[in-house]
C-alpha cells in the first residue's frame, strides 16, 4: 500500500465499492468494526506481548467522531483488548465498543465496565481435562495453553513445526470441547476450546441493528472473522436495498479463506492502520 497518508485504497469488487461510497456518502451512519489481533495488532509469538500498532489509536481516535460508531470485535477477553490494545480513556474514543470472547462480552467506553455472561460449566472442566489430555498425545510438544477466563486456547505457534502440532491436536480437542459442551475455534495456529452460540457475525449484525447502522466496514485477519464476513455478505442483500459493507483482509493471502472474500486485501496491521487513517483523513 502506498505511504502517503491521504492514500485511500480502492476495494477490488463493486460490493466493496459500493460499501466505501455509502461510507463516505453518510458517514455519519457507518459501523466501523475491526478484529484485534492481526488486523489493529501484528501478530507475535506470545499473545500476552500483543500489543496494538503503534498509529492504532490514533487511527481509531480520529475515526471514531466522524462515523456513526467504532467496535473492536475480538475473540480476546474484553478487558484484555482494551488493555493491550490501549482504547480506554482516549479522547476520540469515548464511545468506543469492544466486543470480547467473539461477542459474549462487551465492554463499552461510556461506564468503563465489562459486561459478561455466566462462566460455562464445561471450560471448568476442560481447563482441568486439557494437561491429562495433551500429555496423552504424541504431538502435544511444543504446545501451551493460554487461559481466558470463558475459553481456554492451545497455542502451536512456538512449536518446531507448528503447523503439524496444529494439524494433530484439532481432532482430539474437537472431542474434548465435544465431551464438555464446548467448540473448537480454530486460528491462526490456535485452537480454542469455548463455548458455544455466539460468534463474530451474530455480534457484528446484532451491532449494526442496535446502531441503526446504514453502512458497515468490518475488517479481520483470521478464520474466525469469517462469520463477520458471511454477516456482511448477509447484510449486503437482505430487504429492498440491503447494507452496504466493505470487507477488509489483513494479512494478505495468510488465511486465503477470508482473502478470497475480502474486497480489500492489505498486508497487515500497518496497512489497516494507514488505511483508516486515510479514511478519516477523507471524512
Ligand atoms: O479475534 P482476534 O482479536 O484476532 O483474536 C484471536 C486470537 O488472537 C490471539 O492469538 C493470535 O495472536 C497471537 C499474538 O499475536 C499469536 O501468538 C497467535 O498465534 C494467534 O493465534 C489470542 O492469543 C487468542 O486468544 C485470540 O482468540
Amino acid at each position: 500500500m502506498g505511504s502517503h497518508p491521504d492514500h485511500l485504497p480502492t476495494p477490488t469488487t463493486p460490493a466493496g465499492l459500493e460499501g466505501l461510497a455509502a461510507i463516505l456518502a453518510r458517514p455519519d451512519r457507518a459501523v466501523v468494526a475491526l478484529d484485534f489481533d492481526g488486523t489493529l495488532a501484528d501478530i507475535v509469538p506470545d499473545p500476552e506481548q500483543a500489543r496494538a500498532h503503534p498509529g492504532a489509536v490514533a487511527a481509531l481516535a480520529a475515526l471514531a467522531p466522524r462515523v456513526a460508531s467504532v467496535a473492536v470485535i475480538t475473540g480476546r477477553p474484553a478487558d484484555v483488548a482494551v488493555r493491550y490494545g490501549g482504547f480506554a480513556g482516549v479522547p476520540g474514543l469515548d464511545r468506543l465498543v469492544v466486543l470480547g470472547h467473539y461477542g459474549a462480552e462487551r465492554w463499552d467506553a461510556v461506564s468503563g465496565t465489562v459486561h459478561a455472561p455466566a462462566p460455562h460449566p464445561g471450560v471448568a472442566a476442560v481447563r482441568a481435562a486439557l494437561p491429562g489430555v495433551l500429555h496423552g498425545l504424541d504431538a502435544w510438544h511444543g504446545s501451551w495453553v493460554e487461559e481466558k477466563g470463558q475459553a481456554v486456547a492451545v497455542h502451536t505457534r512456538r512449536a518446531d513445526d507448528p503447523q503439524a502440532v496444529f494439524d494433530a491436536l484439532r481432532a482430539p480437542l474437537g472431542r474434548l470441547a465435544a465431551e464438555h459442551g464446548l467448540i473448537v475455534e480454530p486460528g491462526r495456529l490456535v485452537l480454542e476450546l469455548r463455548p458455544p452460540g455466539m460468534d463474530k457475525g451474530v455480534a457484528l449484525a446484532e451491532y449494526v441493528r442496535e446502531t441503526d447502522a446504514e453502512s458497515v466496514l468490518y475488517a479481520g485477519d483470521d478464520l474466525g472473522d469469517l462469520a463477520a464476513f458471511a454477516a456482511v455478505e448477509k447484510l449486503r442483500t437482505e430487504g429492498p436495498d440491503g447494507i452496504p459493507g466493505l470487507l477488509v483482509c489483513s494479512g494478505g493471502a495468510e488465511v486465503p479463506e477470508l482473502a478470497e472474500r475480502a474486497d480489500l486485501l492489505v498486508p497487515g496491521p500497518s496497512d489497516v492502520v494507514a488505511f483508516l487513517s486515510a479514511l478519516a483523513q477523507r471524512l
